[in-house]
């Protein structure tokens, strides 16, 4: 990431919105807001290959759901904070992955700039490609700030968004118990 540039455009923002970036509050800010640019920004350089990579066998192909993965991740429209709970299932193909790396890989596209439904298909996909699941589905529930904050400013509103690949795609029972879990 390249931070000098990030630090320039920090400091243009600031002189358009006719703050002093030489004042002793702000002097550090194209610093900090670079510095957390590359933690909040981290996943464009990272795949969930890695996470998603150690898995262990299993015998019983069951439906493996980790649900309130919370989550926070950019608007790429105005750059403002969403955020909520992800909710992850799959149907094993002989191998699972430890649970951590199901959060994992939620970080890793959560961590770009953003929009809810192209996160949750991201998830959804990277198990399917690197897991190799029999089917997978995810759920992101979010509110977004540059909903609540600012323009229609509805506060509260929450935005669900789903995706379903494999077996799930097709098969009403699976969703409807993934839904029944996920509520429960
Ligand atoms: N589909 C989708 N829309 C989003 C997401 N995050 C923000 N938006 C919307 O993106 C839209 C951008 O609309 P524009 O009309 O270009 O921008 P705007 O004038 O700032 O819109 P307002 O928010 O209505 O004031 C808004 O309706 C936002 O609510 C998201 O994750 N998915
Ligand atoms: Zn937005």
């Amino acid at each position: 990431m390249d931070k000098k540039k990030i630090q320039e455009g920090v400091k243009l923002i600031l002189e358009g919105i006719g703050e002093n970036p030489d004042r002793e509050g702000l002097l550090d800010t194209p610093d900090r807001i670079a510095r957390m640019y590359e933690e909040i920004f981290g996943g464009l350089t990272q795949t969930a290959e890695e996470p998603l990579s150690k898995t262990f066998h299993v015998k019983d192909n069951a439906m493996v759901l980790e649900k309130d993965i919370t989550f926070y991740s950019t608007c790429e429209h105005h750059f403002m904070p969403f955020y909520g709970k992800a909710h992850i299932a799959y149907i094993p193909d002989g191998k699972v992955v430890g649970l951590s790396k199901l959060a994992r890989t939620v970080e890793v596209y959560a961590k770009r700039p953003q929009i809810q439904e192209q996160l949750t298909a991201q998830i959804a996909d990277a198990l399917m490609e690197y897991l190799k699941p029999q089917g997978a589905m995810v759920m992101l529930e979010a509110e977004h700030m540059c909903m609540t904050m600012r323009g229609v400013k509805k506060p509260g509103s929450k935005t669900v968004t789903f995706v379903t690949r494999g077996v799930f795609e097709q098969d009403e029972r699976l969703q409807r118990q993934f839904f029944d879990l996920v509520r429960a």
